[in-house]
């Protein structure tokens, strides 16, 4: 490896400049750091599935429930988890294929977000959102990877109150949001059993599509009592 201009990047790239570090070794512990974490986020995923598989099914069941009704779908979160929010009422509001869902990534409209934050308070920048728009047959879905966020809890505790049907995905030992669903103030509560944020998120992702997926075929299935059903 070169080691001219070591002075200008070594303050950037320090393993570069490293004269005991060859190239290929590098390329090799970087192949085997990333076979690891690949690894370890395909464990993760297929325990959270195997742990929760019936848990999202009967989610899917009410929020295709509700959906049939006209209910709309509310996702949020912080940092990866609110683009994760943004994925997840994407896939139900504009589906490549399947029927399409009103749905809202709480944290996507920055006009509303900085001035909920800035004159009310960071801890209502999703709650207000909720008083605003929910109605009791909606569905809220929070995703949190510590499961204690303020500004998550304080939207999940309004919208349960409203009636709305409340969903959290949660990592580590799943925090607040896990004792809510313990207490009957969460419908349902999916925790990733992980200390990882990185691999927490991949798989929220994966159990985000999984309930899409549920939701989505039964809301194509006629409704139970219903006339198309009888
Ligand atoms: O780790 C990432 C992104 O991968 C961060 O952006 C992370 O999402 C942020 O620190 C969040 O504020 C964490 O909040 P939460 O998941 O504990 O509710």
């Amino acid at each position: 490896m070169t080691t001219h201009d070591s002075e200008s990047t070594s303050f950037l790239y320090p393993f570069i400049d490293s004269e005991e570090t060859d190239a290929q070794s590098l390329l090799d512990d970087l192949a085997a750091s990333a076979r690891g974490k690949a690894a370890e986020s395909a464990r993760l995923q297929k325990a959270s599935l195997d742990e929760y598989g019936d848990g999202l099914t009967a989610a899917g069941i009410d929020m295709a429930d509700r959906f049939r009704r006209g209910g709309r779908l509310y996702t949020f979160g912080n940092g990866g988890s609110s683009t994760d929010a943004a994925t997840l009422a994407s896939l139900f509001s504009r589906p490549a294929r399947g029927r399409p869902v009103a749905a809202w990534s709480l944290a996507a409209d920055q006009a509303v977000v900085t001035a909920l934050g800035n004159d009310v308070g960071f801890d209502l920048i999703f709650k207000r959102q909720i008083i605003a728009h929910a109605r009791d047959r909606d569905v809220a879905i929070a995703l949190s990877t510590s499961g204690n966020s303020d500004d998550l809890m304080t939207a999940l505790t309004e919208a349960k109150q409203r009636g709305l049907l409340t969903i959290g995905f949660a990592g580590h030992e799943g925090g607040r949001m896990a004792a809510m669903a313990s207490a009957g103030e969460l419908d349902f509560c999916y925790t990733v059993h992980s200390q990882s944020i990185h691999r927490i998120q991949e798989s929220h992702a994966m159990l985000g599509y999984r309930l899409w997926s549920v939701a989505q075929e039964h809301m194509t299935r006629p409704a139970p009592n219903s006339v198309e059903a009888s």
